[in-house]
């Protein structure tokens, strides 16, 4: 395996609020990395830096061995990187095949092998592909988000919260798709996730990012089993004096 993305002690402000800390995640060849973290942790920020949509003040992005950071957004995905951002922005009044060729604005040649493999792993998408976008539920949009982020090609794929505010079932349908579009063809995928259960389930590696810090990282099955992550974001709840314990763990976990 190798490293598609590095990054390295990134630091990103808004205005004088410093999102990022010094932030370093690997990401290697068809892995799954997932990043938990609290809200306003800094989730979004860093995947927006990444893509272009964000300056970083100092840090490195490399990708595929080229250094992106700074690079503006179209160029990012012109490298290969798609970003899926927080609440399924689609268009409404386009159709959903409009959407989705949208999708690979960046592609020179004849985007149909991407729009069939789109339609392979959601049917559903192909179903009602005349129909207008904002007709779509909430779970079908984000069906929609992600399918138009697989339209360019993506070696990385960058999908954040997929889960937010849909019903537990639709999630497990999402999330089977996602680990299938991984397994079966090879997508690599950095998921920014609040359901932390999902995403110890789906992904191969994590973070753990607490404001603008990585504090942990490992296998996610090490994660799912280590007693700070069970009490912090799987809501383990059989502890006594919770509070006190919670702050002394604190204290010891970097
Ligand atoms: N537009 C903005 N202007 C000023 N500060 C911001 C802005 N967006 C985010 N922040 C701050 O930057 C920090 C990181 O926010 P970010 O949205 O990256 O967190 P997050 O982990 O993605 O949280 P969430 O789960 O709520 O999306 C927070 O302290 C937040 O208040």
């Amino acid at each position: 395996m190798s490293a598609v993305l590095s990054v390295r002690n990134l630091e990103t402000f808004y205005g004088a609020i410093m999102a990022l800390r010094g932030v370093s995640i690997d990401v290697e060849e068809g892995e799954i990395v997932t990043i938990l973290g609290a809200n306003g942790a800094g989730k979004t920020t860093l995947m927006k830096t990444i893509a272009g949509l964000m300056d970083p003040e100092k840090g490195q992005i490399t990708f595929m061995g080229e250094n992106i950071a700074g690079l503006e957004p179209d160029r990012v995905v012109r490298k290969g990187i798609s970003l899926v951002p927080e609440g399924r922005e689609v268009f409404p009044y386009l159709t959903i095949e409009e959407n989705l060729r949208l999708g690979a604005f960046t592609r020179r040649g004849d985007a149909s092998g991407d729009l069939d493999l789109v339609y392979q792993y959601f049917p559903i998408l192909k179903e009602r592909r005349k129909q207008a976008a904002g007709f779509l539920s909430g779970g079908q949009q984000q069906m929609l988000a992600i399918g138009r982020g697989l339209m360019s090609d993506p070696k990385l794929l960058m999908l954040d919260e997929p889960s937010l505010g849909l019903s537990p079932l639709l999630t497990q349908e999402i999330f089977g798709i996602i680990a299938r579009l991984n397994a079966d063809e090879g997508v690599t995928m950095l998921l920014v996730e609040q359901n932390a259960h999902i995403a110890l389930e789906t992904a191969h590696r994590g973070y753990v990012l607490e404001m603008g810090r990585i504090v942990m990282t490992g296998p996610c099955d090490q994660l799912a089993a280590s007693d700070d992550i069970q009490e912090f974001y799987l809501g383990r709840t059989d502890e006594t004096e919770r509070g006190q314990k919670r702050w002394k763990r604190r204290k010891t976990w970097r």
